[in-house]
């Protein structure tokens, strides 16, 4: 009997016995106690909110447990420690404590929101009864046998298990943090790939978002490596273009399903459906909208790709990998992202955020009442003596780097951007967007609660912005004994992942930095040979506009005020990435050339802020160096850039040796580079598909080009991606490229010839 779970209500049993029976722990989920009434809720529907809020001190003693009469998330008596995918590894305690705690949580299902769409009858057909959906949402599920829902995918991954054909359908909205469905229910803490209750809590502010599905995060996509993975997305955002990213997913063989709009496809117009279709590589993962500055205004989820464990070199390490211990930082504005750009000059200048989110979840402290909001924090749940494998993305949009940091507890890296790492013990780590890190936490210390402090670094110092969680131990407080850490008064550092002022080619007992992680997978010999077969130098800076040339009569520049009032335009090799009117991928032969670009192929009539489509060429199979160099020089800032479709190797991490040099700039790299003075050491260095280049330094990269397609590579935050930071890596031709699905959407200006007018019109 397998736990197909089609037929759930009546194989739940047998599930959970054949489960155990192997060794990996399902934990089931008690039945919900003590939930309260939409009447309860209704006559306290704001207290959550900044100005009505207790302070810190009252709101942070309640937010669980709460004293308002709301909702009990945790009820007493009933183990928040159940999550519906539980997921173990080979190691450790066979079974687990609570998975025996008698036959009544059963009754809730392991599946704890179970997808009624999926009812069918013995012979596998769609069950009559259950016809009378409106949802298409659930509809592709119903009518096709062969898919697998969100909940019966996020599962722990065997062997010689056939791989199964995953399905989500995202319903993209205009929405409301604390709309009125808020009234209703309360966001269920521990299904993070469905829910179905439509309340956004977000920090308590209430605000305008977009959302996929009415949640934050968006849906979180959990498979096994080799599932095959299908998403819908349908837009009805009104007025709205978008195209999704599967951020650390190579797309071999289903380039066109990158997301990345007038580059891989078309964007997704309003009221259409798209559907993507891909096959995960293994690792922590996430999807974000790469359109606009829609990412920032709630557009992003997690994706896990779990391995047998036999697969993965570090699973030793850990005894659960539960689908509940993602651990999704993003940043938070409480108004549209559009209102920052191009940016303003009095009022909300510049573009950092207001706060950070875990999970979706936080609190916000208003800096004029000093009042904070009271919605609940994220709580991640642990047993005494096991191991948890935690998978940290950072979603973040702005320029801050975010610092994670653990009360109690070290941190154990294993992978970095979904691959896998020799296992390095760190006490704090900072990320920055587009990044994450997996690490190991034990449940070590004495039984109870300790705090998880996230800060925003960098330009988020000004607002002081961080946001707390709560790391719990099973059937101990729920509250923290230790005062909640500040801003100011953090949580110990101890050695640090990334830190900011690191040079990384000095060692430190103190810090690691990334290129000092050793990949736990093997790397191409190729890669490590003395010359590349292509060598590419990035310098990337700020063109800084005077207002007198920016605002010339019938001239629209695009441009960025920047925190300061500077009206900024991004160069990379001095030139600002504007997309094609179609993607080249699909629509190549309609392009004319003269839209492409690149350093050795400037336009003719290109100034200083050149504008054109930024396309590098390189030959399938060749070993590509790529040499990052920062020449925007704002101590405040180190630009994280993404590729897709291929992870690279950190080569080197650096800053010039030559203590005259006060700024590094293209020049400067090239005489260290020929004095073989570059920071390169080829011991096993780690993969990484995003890597933030520190400020006034550069970083070495090097990858295989043996995934064809035009891949975007680009700085990561938002802000920057819109004023041109990014370029196209076009490996190999398009006779390397499979063909473009039928029907693929299409488009391109319209420019018809002018007809004379008709005269007379009748
Ligand atoms: N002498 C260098 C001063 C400088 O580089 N100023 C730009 C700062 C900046 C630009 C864009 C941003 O998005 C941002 O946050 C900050």
């Amino acid at each position: 009997m397998g736990c197909s779970g089609r037929l759930y209500f009546l194989t739940l049993v047998l599930c959970v016995v054949t489960e155990l029976a192997i060794g990996v722990r399902v934990v089931p989920k008690r039945k919900k106690e003590a939930i309260s009434t939409a009447d309860d809720q209704s006559t306290s529907a704001s207290w959550w909110q900044a100005g009505t809020a207790t302070p810190f001190r009252e709101s942070s003693s309640s937010a669980f447990s709460s004293t308002h009469g709301l909702v009990q998330t945790h009820p007493s008596g009933s183990d928040p420690f159940a999550s519906f995918g539980s997921i173990g590894s080979t190691s450790g305690p066979s079974s687990n404590p609570f998975a025996s705690s008698g036959s009544g949580p059963l009754s809730g299902g392991v599946r704890n929101n179970p997808l009624p769409s999926l009812a069918r009858n013995a012979n596998g057909k769609p069950s009559l009864k259950h016809l009378d959906f409106t949802s298409s949402a659930t509809a592709e599920l119903r009518r096709n046998p062969a898919l697998s829902a969100p909940d019966e995918c996020a599962r722990a991954c065997r062997e010689n298990e056939p791989p199964r054909i995953c399905y989500y359908h995202f319903t993209l909205e205009l929405y409301t943090v604390l709309g009125a469905a808020c009234q209703v229910c309360t966001p269920n803490a521990t299904n993070v790939v469905w829910s179905h209750c439509q309340c956004v809590l977000a920090d308590g502010v209430e605000r305008g978002i977009l959302t996929a599905n009415r949640m934050l995060p968006g849906p979180s996509i959990q498979v096994c490596e080799n599932d095959k993975v299908v998403i819908d997305v349908e837009n009805h955002m009104e007025g709205m273009e978008v195209t999704i990213h599967w951020h650390g997913i190579w797309q071999r063989g289903s380039q066109y399903y990158d997301g990345v709009p007038f580059v891989t496809q078309c964007p997704i117009q309003q009221g259409n459906t798209f559907r993507y279709q891909w096959q995960g590589n293994a690792g922590t993962h996430f999807w974000h909208a790469h359109t606009g500055l829609q990412k920032l205004d709630g557009l992003y989820g997690s994706i896990v790709v779990r391995q047998p464990p036999s697969k993965d070199p570090n699973s030793h390490l850990y005894d659960y990998d539960l689908t509940t211990h993602v651990m999704l930082l993003s940043d938070w504005l409480h108004e549209d992202a559009a209102e920052r750009y191009p940016g303003r000059l009095a009022v909300n200048t510049g573009q950092d955020p207001e706060n950070v989110l875990i999970n979706g979840k936080g609190q916000f402290r208003d800096p004029n009442t000093g009042f904070m909001t009271n919605t609940p924090l994220e709580v991640f749940t642990i047993t005494p003596g096991r191991r948890y494998r935690f998978r940290m993305i950072n979603a973040f949009a702005s320029v801050c780097p975010a610092q994670v940091t653990f009360e109690g507890h070290n941190l154990t890296v294993i992978a970095t951007d979904g691959e896998p790492v020799h296992p390095v013990q760190v006490n704090t780590i900072i990320s920055f967007s587009g990044e994450r890190y997996d690490f190991v936490i034990e449940a070590n210390n004495i039984p109870g609660a300790y705090w998880i402090q996230v800060r925003g670094l960098g330009e988020c110092g000004i607002k002081r912005a961080q946001q707390l969680g709560i790391l719990r131990y099973a059937r101990g407080p729920y509250q923290p004994s230790s005062q909640p850490p500040t801003y100011d008064v953090g949580i110990p550092q101890g050695v640090i992942l990334n830190p900011l002022d690191a040079i990384c080619n000095v060692k430190r007992n103190d810090a690691v930095c990334v290129s000092n992680l050793k990949s736990a997978r093997p790397v191409d010999k190729a890669i490590l040979q003395e010359r590349p077969d292509v060598k590419i130098f990035l310098p990337f800076r700020f063109h800084f506009y005077k207002p007198k040339d920016l605002f010339q009569e019938n001239t629209y520049r695009n441009y960025l005020v920047a925190p300061g009032g500077d009206h900024v335009l991004s160069l990379v090799d001095e030139i600002s990435y504007r997309a094609p009117p179609a993607p080249p991928l699909s629509q190549m032969h309609e392009l004319s050339p003269d839209l492409f670009c690149n350093g050795d192929n400037r336009p003719a009539n290109c100034a200083v802020d050149c504008r054109c489509t930024h396309m590098i060429d390189v030959p399938l199979n060749s070993i590509v160096e790529i040499v990052l160099v920062d020449e925007v020089q704002s101590p405040n800032l180190s630009h994280p850039f993404h590729l897709h479709g291929t992870p690279y190797n950190v080569i080197g991490i650096g800053r010039s040796p030559d203590k005259n040099i006060k700024k590094i700039n293209l020049k400067h790299a090239l005489d260290l580079d020929r004095k073989g003075l570059l920071h390169r050491q080829y011991n096993l260095p780690p993969f990484k598909d995003t890597l933030a280049v520190p400020n006034n330094g550069y970083v070495v990269l090097r990858l295989k080009a043996d995934n064809p397609g035009y891949w975007l590579f680009h700085c990561h935050f938002i802000y920057h991606i819109v004023i041109g930071m990014n370029l196209i890596l076009h490996i190999g031709t398009q006779g390397d490229l499979p063909p473009v699905p039928p029907n693929f959407p299409r488009c391109g200006d319209h420019l018809p010839t002018i007809t004379p007018p008709y005269f007379p019109i009748h």
